[in-house]
């Protein structure tokens, strides 16, 4: 562990990304507390935590001492105040909605000690729209992990105008620490950079799809064989979750008040169906079938 000052870590939401930045920290040697308020979503990343590092050991790819350090280093609790008492950093993880990050990072700021940096992990929303529900701006950033993040190397850390040069330092410190590819983007844009660049890539497959002039099976084939990225555009969005599109497409309507920034029309037809991708066993492809993905 080489980052002064930092030893115990809060991950607040363990669902899709949570769960795996928990067990990132862990492995590296932090003690790592794992929050959520669905006690459902913190009992599955418990058990993930319980199959995923003897699965390592048995591949070959972790030694027995480290799994059991790593599963010793995390725990599971519902209660926030348990959870950010003494972290020295919480990244939150939880829904991509603003209000509810908002009443958190309040909550955090009652909660933590002054010290404490409070990081999102935030896919599209700027730090500087949640330090001000803090007492300390200057310890507010973005520390944007990707899915999943176990295997994903790149965290982008964002630092806001209010963000102290120390804070951001030490974010990309830790990244670095537990293995992560840090890249520090020195001012606030919206999506960072690798969304930005997912976004222009989603608008178009979207936009060809809802028109008619292909399937997304083509289109992911086309991504996939021609431009050489490792799954298409609408495999991703299942894995990444077509509720996730949904949320952040709405968020950006409400703020920009752009009718193009409105989820595109099958994001909201899966949205209402509740076929939001891998998490319910449907999205654009079947994962009812084991092995379909
Ligand atoms: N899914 C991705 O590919 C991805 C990638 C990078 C970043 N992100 C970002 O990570 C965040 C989480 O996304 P996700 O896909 O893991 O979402 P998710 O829906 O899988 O998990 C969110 C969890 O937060 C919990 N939660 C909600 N309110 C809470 C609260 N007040 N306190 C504690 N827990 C609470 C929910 O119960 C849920 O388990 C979002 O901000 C998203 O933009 C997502």
């Amino acid at each position: 562990m080489a980052v002064p000052g930092v030893k115990n870590i809060c991950v607040v939401g363990a669902g899709n990304m949570g769960h795996q930045i928990a067990l990132c920290f862990a492995i590296a040697g932090y003690r790592v507390k794992c929050t959520d308020i669905n006690e459902e979503v913190l009992k599955k990343a418990e058990n993930f935590a319980d199959t995923y590092l003897p699965e390592r050991v048995a591949k070959g790819k972790m030694s027995e001492e480290v799994a059991r350090q790593a599963r010793s280093n995390i725990s599971f609790t519902t209660d926030l105040k348990e959870a950010a008492a003494d972290a020295d950093v919480v990244v939150e993880a939880i829904l991509e909605k603003l209000d509810l990050k908002w009443k958190l990072f309040a909550q955090l700021d009652e909660i933590c000690p002054p010290h404490t940096i409070l990081a999102t992990n935030s896919s599209f929303i700027v730090s500087s729209k949640l330090a001000p529900a803090t007492k300390r701006p200057d310890k507010v950033c973005n520390m944007h992990f990707f899915n999943p993040a176990l295997i994903m190397k790149l965290v982008e850390v964002v630092k806001g105008p209010h963000t102290a040069e120390e804070t951001a330092q030490k974010i990309f410190d830790l990244a670095r620490d537990i293995g992560k590819v840090p890249v520090l983007l020195k001012k606030e844009i919206y999506g960072f950079l690798v969304n930005r660049i997912v976004s222009a890539i989603n608008r178009e497959a979207l936009y060809i799809y809802d028109m008619g002039v292909a399937s997304y099976e083509d289109i992911d084939k086309a991504v996939v064989y021609a431009l050489g990225h490792p799954m298409g555009p609408f495999r991703l969005m299942d894995l990444t979750g077509i509720d996730l599109a949904y949320y952040i497409g709405m968020e950006r309507y409400q703020e920009t008040g752009d009718p193009a920034h409105k989820p595109s029309p099958i994001i909201v037809e899966k949205f209402i169906k509740k076929e939001w991708g891998q998490k319910t066993g449907r999205g654009f492809y079947d994962y009812s079938q084991q092995g379909n993905k």
